[in-house]
């Protein structure tokens, strides 16, 4: 309910501030002053005590402002004429509200802002608030500069009422709607949508957020329709990908992306490059140098994309990533070797990303081959030749010899038909990144994979959380080609940030959308990385204490490209240093930024820079807030490098070290003091901070601190061999002539 002041509502009813609060102590409502706030039940009270044409004449006076604006006037008669949806008490209603009119108008401004807030999501609610604004507007403000803060004339004439605005025939909403936004939608007053919900066993206040239900049962009293809004995020790429459902008239047939996966040495890059040389037309070939993570061959026609990762263990993660962009996985295992850790790896990747699997046992031209024993061992692993009942092909090939290659082919062909791979060229494309770096002349280069549509030059684009427009691309053998197919690997430039391998890429109407959609993306990435960073502090504290005293070494690498990128990071993982962690908490390539440096400062990590610089910002942020940024060119330097300052990072281990040595020749007695063994540096020297162990014919009968060490009466630091000294064991008073005492000091071992 809305509130009004003693004195406002005296003006409204044409009565002194006196008479009203005589009015309220007679019905028992108390207040102080004049300016006391009157609740909207204490208000209905005074209602009926006063004149109840009151609000007539509140209305009257509306009225009256808007017959000094033709304008006003004129939409108020067209607002009565158009006929009108009412409920029965609608009328009511409006006449109790209007008088509480000017209490309530700071609170709808309030409300109009929230809504507008709301509605810059909504187009559709837009629409409806605009309309309904217009009209509230002109009520309010054209009579006076001060429009609603205007006071009230002091004689009001009487006047029919205002009808309500007419109800909206349909309303929108998503997920949710306070009382005041389904008030405004539906252009009726908040207290109005409280009573009705009171009506319906709901207490609401006017902020109250209503749900779906509560919404639909509202519309559904005034008979309006009510539709909830399902909004689509532009900025989640993904979202892209799993619109499939496409015409499938449009569609049509796509080459196959294949990924070669195997075992350390079992000839993945002997086989991509046979590929490559036997079925790149001999024209192209001046082209081959060229190298863009991924390439297409035609076989009679028909195209099939290899990506060509590489087989490195260090490259495990993007590996992962390309088999879940390819179409099948070629296995590698080498029929001398069979089957190893890493084909097993490459088998599980496959499978994870049911992405069917063609076997080549390569090497078939060495002795040592041994087909039968691959095949046995893969059938453990669920790889059943044909020929064995099963349903994987198994193609033995020579990839050195170029033998086999042409069937392999074959079937790759086949396994693709069946699959019945399909894309539709004539859409915007959408695809994922293979491989991007930082080139110093061109900026930020990537290589995409066009999953679908097609890739023009000059599409404004976002990548991961990089944006732009394609300025250049070439294709796999160095040409510069102005658009690429489903399935087509360029390489492309012309965005402001270098991408991530496997991050997503999609084509966007105009380039104000992506650049909105880039930065974005590129914020919330900020923000995911801080509120991790803090997981990380927290995860860490966690750790500690869990694990007792385990010390974790953060590290953030960034290179010049993504590749070295993960190779580094594979690297630093593998530092084994005793009771030290290496958390290598981010990775990127490209120069090192401000972003990196707060990350660093907040996670107490180091910066390792491959190749890369700091930009400037980055090295002012670096030496404000202290983090440590280490630039390097070679990697087994890095890996020194942190292997050393791990060890710095470690609880220092210590060594005994003995000294020196002392024969105890005389022993004094003194009380209170003990016993003092007059003694005779023979070896190294003894040290006030010392350990000393007392030893007796062979056997070491104590081991403890001095107490003192004296040369004559004087404190001595220490005394050196050929000279005499006074020294008294702490907790050690038996000592006795002959004794040797043994001096040690425990030093830091370096490791
Ligand atoms: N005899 C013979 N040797 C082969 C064949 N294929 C590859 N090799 C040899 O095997 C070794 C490893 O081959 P690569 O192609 O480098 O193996 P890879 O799987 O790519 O190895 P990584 O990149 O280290 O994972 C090389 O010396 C090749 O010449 C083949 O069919 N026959």
């Amino acid at each position: 309910m809305t509130k009004i002041r003693v004195h406002e509502y005296a003006k409204k009813v044409s009565k002194s501030s006196k008479e009203v609060i005589e009015e309220l102590k007679k019905l028992n409502i108390t207040v102080s002053n004049h300016m006391s706030m009157l609740e909207g039940d204490a208000v209905s009270k005074l209602d009926s005590v006063f004149n109840k044409g009151t609000q007539a004449q509140a209305k009257q006076e509306t009225k009256e402002k808007k017959q000094a604006t033709p304008n006003a006037q004129k939409s108020q008669t067209k607002e009565q004429n158009r006929p009108q949806k009412k409920s029965p008490n609608q009328t009511n209603n409006e006449q109790r509200q209007s008088p509480q009119s000017n209490g309530e108008k700071p609170k709808n401004k309030g409300n109009h802002n929230k809504n507008m807030d709301h509605n810059n999501k909504n187009q559709t609610n837009n629409n409806n608030n605009r309309n309904n604004n217009k009209g509230g507007f002109n009520q309010r403000k054209k009579p006076g500069i001060h429009g609603g803060k205007r006071r009230q004339p002091k004689h009001q004439q009487p006047q029919t009422p205002v009808t309500p605005k007419e109800l909206p025939e349909k309303i929108t909403f998503y997920e949710s709607l306070s009382v005041a936004e389904l008030a405004k939608k539906l252009h009726r007053e908040p207290s109005e949508i409280i009573k009705k919900l009171f009506m319906l066993g709901v207490m609401a206040t006017i902020n109250q957020e209503l749900d779906k239900d509560a919404i639909e049962l509202i519309c559904a009293d005034y008979g309006v329709e009510v539709e909830e809004e399902v909004r689509v995020d532009i900025t989640d790429l993904d979202a892209y990908f799993e619109q499939n459902e496409e015409n499938e008239q449009s569609m049509e047939e796509r080459p196959p992306v294949v990924t070669i996966m195997g075992h350390v040495d079992h000839g993945k890059t002997t086989l991509l490059d046979s590929i490559r040389h036997t079925k790149v037309t001999a024209g192209e070939a001046g082209g081959i140098t060229q190298h863009i993570g991924a390439y297409q061959v035609d076989i009679n026609g028909k195209k099939i994309t290899f990506l060509d990762t590489p087989g490195h263990a260090a490259f495990t993660t993007m590996r992962a990533r390309g088999a879940s962009i390819t179409d099948l996985a070629i296995i590698v295992v080498a029929a001398d070797d069979g089957v190893m850790p890493q084909t097993v790896e490459a088998i599980n990747h496959a499978k994870a990303a049911e992405v069917p699997i063609i076997v080549a046992v390569n090497k078939m031209d060495k002795p040592s081959a041994n087909p039968d024993r691959v095949m046995q061992e893969l059938t453990e692993h669920g790889l059943v030749p044909e020929d064995w009942g099963g349903d994987t092909i198994f193609v033995p090939i020579s990839a050195l010899k170029g033998e086999g290659i042409d069937t392999l082919l074959e079937m790759i062909l086949l396994v693709s038909e069946v699959a019945e791979l399909k894309a539709n060229p004539n859409r915007s494309a959408i695809g994922t990144v293979i491989e991007a770096q930082l080139d110093k002349g061109r900026g930020s280069v990537a290589t995409l994979l066009v999953q679908d549509g097609t890739l023009r030059v000059g599409d404004p684009i976002v990548v991961g959380h990089a944006y732009g427009r394609v300025r250049a691309m070439v294709n796999d053998i160095g040409r510069r080609v102005k658009e690429a197919g489903p399935a087509t690997p360029v390489e492309i430039t012309g965005i402001n940030e270098v991408p991530q391998a496997g991050d997503r890429f999609v084509v966007f109407e105009d380039e104000k959308t992506a650049r909105q959609v880039g930065e974005s993306r590129a914020m919330t990435a900020i923000q995911a990385s801080r509120s991790e960073k803090q997981r990380v502090t927290l995860d860490n504290l966690f750790e500690q204490m869990s694990q007792g005293d385990v010390k974790e070494l953060n590290i953030i690498v960034k290179a010049d490209v993504q590749g070295t990128v993960e190779a580094m990071a594979a690297s630093l993982m593998k530092i084994d240093v005793e009771g030290v962690n290496v958390k290598i908490i981010h990775t990127g390539a490209g120069a090192i930024t401000e972003s990196d440096i707060s990350l660093a400062a907040a996670s107490n990590a180091i910066v390792i820079g491959f190749n890369v610089r700091p930009d400037t910002n980055a090295k002012r942020a670096a030496e404000a807030e202290g983090v440590d940024i280490r630039l390097h060119r070679i990697i087994y330097k890095v890996i020194e490098e942190i292997e050393a300052a791990m060890k710095g990072m470690l609880d220092p281990e210590y060594e005994e070290k003995i000294i020196g040595q002392a024969e105890v020749r005389q022993t004094i007695k003194v009380s209170k003091v003990g016993t003092i063994a007059g003694s005779y540096v023979t070896e190294g020297k003894v040290t006030r901070d010392s350990g000393v162990r007392v030893i007796r014919d062979g056997i070491v009968v104590f081991e403890g601190e001095l107490d003192s060490l004296k040369r004559f009466k004087d404190d001595a630091k220490e005394v050196a061999k050929g000279y005499e000294c006074g020294m008294t064991i702490k907790n050690f008073n038996d000592i006795k002539e002959g004794d040797i005492i043994e001096a040690f000091i425990m030093e830091e071992i370096k490791r």
